[in-house]
């Protein structure tokens, strides 16, 4: 294991930012830290880094006790989500910066930095100042300038959390084919779901200081460990004291052992599938309860694909049933959910 963290506690004043916490991430792999904001997961990376330290618990970067060890003595790149660059350095000396503080000779670094420019697809850029890239090409000189003194491990505070969509989307693809070429271990925090579940090889979800659950983005959304997990990685929809996915929803036009009838409500067509807002029949004990307080009625959101809207010729105002598919993943309802259902997210 490269980096081990065991029994880490950090408060700040009364508020406890990270509780007990204990994981294994494995050498060699991007590992993601995932989780809604304010959860903890740049504290434990800061932590991870050097540049907080625990009050309890130990941290341990492949099989040496970091806990004490000040940030330059680790090993570790860092790359936050606001670069700071020298501004008045050209690209290739920001790259070049950390080989020649360390006295590496000029040929060698020379050679070095050649070879990460090329690595981060900038070498036509080698020199240009920072403030004449792109927001996703001065990331991309950030992580070339990380990678330059070879580090154990590599660290990463959302990098690409301040570009856009598309710029991010590209880079997250980016960086899964940087670090299969490199394979340096690689930690990275981010807050959206879908970059770490298309980025990943492991994923670590924090939510309130505490770990959730640790696996690979298909353990995590296929066995949810829980609601909050279930939530947070795709949408969910209620039905029958579950928590199941829109699309683990069988919707026919006559009844099957065990389905629930209800009524389309609403029809959105998403490009290649369509959402089905299914309000549902009230069963006879909310039946009379509405009569002395009328309620919403339960609603239910299905997701299915255009062939199946067409075959079943399924139009809103139509009565049909629903059930879970069989095998589908369905979770107990707790009492409060830790985040608000994210139907459609
Ligand atoms: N230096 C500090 N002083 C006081 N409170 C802090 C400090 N650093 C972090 N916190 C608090 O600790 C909690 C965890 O913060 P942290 O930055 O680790 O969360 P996060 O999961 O990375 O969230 P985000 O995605 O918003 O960055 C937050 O409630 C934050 O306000």
């Amino acid at each position: 294991m490269s980096i081990n963290v065991s029994g880490v506690t950090k408060k700040f004043g009364d508020f406890v930012a990270l509780d007990d916490v204990t994981v294994d991430l494995p050498t060699g792999q991007l590992t993601a830290l995932l989780g809604p904001s304010g959860g903890g997961k740049s504290t434990l990376l800061r932590i991870i880094a050097g540049l907080e330290s625990a009050d309890s618990g130990t941290v341990t970067i492949e099989g040496n006790e970091a806990t004490h060890l000040p940030p330059q003595k680790r090993n570790v790149g860092f790359v936050f989500q606001h670069y700071a660059a020298f501004k008045h350095m050209s690209v290739a000396k920001n790259v070049a910066f950390g080989l020649e503080i360390r006295k590496r000779p000029k040929d060698e670094t020379t050679r070095r930095v050649a070879e990460l420019l090329e690595l981060v697809h900038l070498a036509q850029f080698a020199h240009r100042l920072p403030a004449q890239l792109s927001g996703g090409q001065r990331q991309r000189m950030a992580l070339a300038r990380a990678l330059a003194v070879e580090p154990t491990v590599l660290l990463l505070d959302e990098p690409f959390g301040a570009l856009d969509a598309k710029v991010r989307k590209e880079l997250r693809e980016w960086l899964r084919r940087l670090h299969d070429e490199v394979a340096v271990t690689t930690v990275f925090v981010t807050h959206d779901q879908e970059e770490a579940l298309e980025v990943a090889d492991e994923i670590v979800v924090i939510n309130d200081g505490r770990i959730e659950q640790v696996g690979t983005p298909d353990q995590l959304y296929d066995e949810p460990a829980n609601d909050f997990v279930m939530s947070f990685l795709g949408p969910v929809t209620r039905l029958g004291g579950t928590l199941v996915r829109p699309h683990d929803i069988d919707v026919s036009t006559t009844q099957e052992p065990g389905s629930v009838r209800g009524t389309v409500e609403r029809m959105l067509r998403v490009g290649f599938e369509v959402r089905l807002t299914v309000a549902l029949e009230p069963d006879h004990a909310d039946a009379a309860e509405s009569l002395s307080a009328p309620t919403e009625r339960e609603t239910v959101e299905v997701t299915v694909t255009r062939a199946t809207q067409r075959h079943l010729h399924l139009e809103e105002g139509q009565q049909v049933w629903v059930a879970h598919t069989e095998g589908a993943r369905a979770v107990p309802e707790q009492a409060a959910l830790h985040t608000p259902l994210a139907s459609g997210a």
